[in-house]
C-alpha cells in the first residue's frame, strides 16, 4: 500500500497516513478520493471495494470518520506535493515500520489482511 507523510498541520507533521482527504459537499467518498489523490500526489486512480472492520468505518473524531478503499494507480507516479514530504510503498510485513496518525492504527489489521489476501491471490 501507499503511505504518505504529512507536513501539516504542525501537530500531525511527520506522521504517516492513507492518501486521501475530506469529502466535499456533493461528492461521493470515491469521487473525493480520486480528487484528493490527484491533487496531493499527482496520480490518477481507479477506486474499487471499500475496506472495513465488521462493516463499520473507523472513528477519527466526533465529526470525521476514516473510510478506506482499495485503489489502483492507472496513470502517473506518486510524488509528494504541498501536503506531504515523502511517499512510500509498504508491504503487508512493513506496516509497522512507519509512525501512523493515531486514528490510522486501528485500521492496520484490516489493511494487512487485505494485502496478504491480494498477494496470495496474485501468486496463484
Ligand atoms: N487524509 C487522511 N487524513 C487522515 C487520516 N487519518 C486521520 O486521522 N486523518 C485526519 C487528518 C485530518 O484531520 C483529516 C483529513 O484532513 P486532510 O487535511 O487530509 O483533508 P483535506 O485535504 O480535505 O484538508 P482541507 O482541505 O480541510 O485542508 O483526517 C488518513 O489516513 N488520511
Amino acid at each position: 500500500m501507499l503511505a504518505a507523510r504529512r507536513t501539516t498541520p504542525p501537530e500531525l507533521a511527520g506522521r504517516w497516513e492513507f492518501p486521501g482527504g475530506k469529502v466535499e459537499l456533493g461528492e461521493t467518498p470515491r469521487d473525493a478520493l480520486v480528487r484528493e489523490v490527484h491533487e496531493e500526489l499527482g496520480v490518477t486512480i481507479a477506486v474499487g471495494d471499500e475496506l472495513s472492520d465488521l462493516g463499520r468505518a473507523w472513528p477519527i473524531s466526533d465529526v470525521h470518520e476514516l473510510r478506506l478503499f482499495l485503489t489502483t494507480v492507472v496513470a502517473g507516479e506518486p510524488r509528494p506535493g504541498d501536503d506531504h514530504d515523502a511517499v512510500r510503498w509498504l508491504g503487508s510485513d512493513e506496516l509497522d515500520d512507519v509512525e501512523w496518525l493515531d486514528s490510522d492504527v486501528q485500521a492496520l489489521g484490516a489493511v494487512r489482511e487485505v494485502l496478504v489476501r491480494t498477494a496470495t491471490r496474485d501468486a496463484q
